[in-house]
């Protein structure tokens, strides 16, 4: 599980940036298409507009590449909480992404319908294979949360690869979000996680105790993909040896 830590998030940024491009280029190699789950959150914003920026927007074939959504708080895409708007402004937008190339949470549904009409997306898109993501982003909440599953709940559970519904108590409301099994079908995940108060976080979900109910990120285990950490020097600080 190889860890990459930076003395800055500045470089922590560029590295991960460098793998995004690195797995586009392999993904439409090898399939003609790129298909990946962004994460939401404060983090990955930073990352999103280095890769819409001028050092990186010509690395990649955009029109290859497909933009599902690992997560999304129940509300309205317009939103300033919503995981797409932040996306669409930081990253989408920017590079002209086409409509028919966005998979967002049809947020407007009851946050159940909304999850399932999710599952049929994903699963129409891959068809007829499983769905298998080229890439997962994913963050990390001081809570050792990741994606929209957080500590004791219910979707903790779920044995199948699907997106599902919860009421999060922590946020006070309902959340969207990949089952563990859909993200660990994936070929690649990739945590972007930087700052002194993940620290604790970071060395729980990595050197604790095997506790996913307190520690859901330590669901994160892919079964046929690499899982890769983006650490700044603060985030890595409790980690031993
Ligand atoms: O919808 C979300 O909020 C994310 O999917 C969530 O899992 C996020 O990655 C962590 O909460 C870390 O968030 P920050 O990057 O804002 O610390």
């Amino acid at each position: 599980m190889p860890l990459h830590i930076h003395p800055t998030i500045e470089a922590t940024l560029h590295d991960l940036a460098d793998y995004f491009v690195g797995k586009a280029r392999e993904a439409i190699t090898a399939r003609g298409r790129f298909v990946v789950a962004l994460s939401g959150g404060s983090s990955p914003k930073k990352l999103y507009e280095l890769l819409a920026s001028s050092s990186y927007r010509d690395q990649i074939a955009w029109p290859e590449v497909y933009f599902f959504f690992g997560d999304e708080r129940n509300v309205p895409r317009t939103d300033p909480q919503s995981n797409y708007l932040m996306a669409k402004t930081a990253l989408l937008a920017p590079l002209g992404i086409a409509d028919d190339h966005i998979f967002a949470f049809r947020t407007e549904l009851a946050p159940t319908a909304a999850a399932a009409a999710y599952t049929t997306e994903i699963n129409a898109f891959f068809s007829p294979k499983p769905a298998r993501f080229d890439l997962v982003l994913l963050g990390l909440g001081d809570n050792s949360h990741t994606a929209s599953l957080f500590p004791h709940t219910e979707v903790l559970r779920a044995t199948t690869a699907e997106v599902q519904a919860v009421f999060v108590p922590e946020v006070d409301m309902y959340r969207l979000t990949f089952t563990a099994p859909l993200i660990n079908q994936a070929r690649a995940v990739a945590f972007l996680v930087f700052g002194a108060d993940k620290a604790a976080a970071v060395r729980r979900v990595r050197q604790g105790p095997r506790n996913a109910e307190e520690f859901p990120a330590q669901l994160i285990m892919p079964s046929a993909g690499e899982r890769r950490w983006f650490l700044d020097a603060p985030a890595a600080a409790d980690l031993a040896g």
